[in-house]
């Protein structure tokens, strides 16, 4: 099992981001926090979307039971050889990504699998 914790969260509102990713038009619904690797962060902030991941993503609390503040935890989700890239699902909803005009965005995806859906977002 491999572990990779991706940490650094940040209140959404003080993110200066160059995109905005819509969970529901519902205000309640939009995060409070997120992960901010622009100016600090592991190593985790450099693996990859795949359409066929070998990692998968859980949330995980230790320390607190504040749900808003949970860990997110990158899984093996099989045997990974050696050397072999390690991707997780970005999991973004088609055209939930906009920019700062309001257009949608679109992102195309290079993960080469087989059932690739061509798009991140
Ligand atoms: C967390 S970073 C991953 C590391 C990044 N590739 C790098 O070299 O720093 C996320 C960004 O990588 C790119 N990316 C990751 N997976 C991709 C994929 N399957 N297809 C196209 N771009 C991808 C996108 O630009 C995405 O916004």
């Amino acid at each position: 099992m491999l572990l990779v914790f991706l940490c650094q969260q940040r209140r959404l509102r003080d993110v200066a981001l160059p995109t905005r990713v819509s969970q529901s038009s519902e205000d309640e619904n939009v995060p409070e926090f997120c992960i901010d690797a622009g100016s600090k962060g592991n190593f985790a902030r450099f693996i990859n979307h795949s359409c066929e991941p070998n990692l998968f993503v859980q949330c995980v609390l230790s320390s607190h039971q504040d749900l808003r503040l949970a860990r997110v935890v990158l899984f093996a989700a099989d045997n990974i050889p050696p050397l072999q890239e390690l991707t997780y699902d970005y999991g973004y909803t088609l055209d939930s990504v906009h920019g700062p005009d309001g257009n949608v965005k679109k992102l195309t995806c290079y993960c080469g699998a087989l059932n690739c859906r061509k798009r991140l977002y």
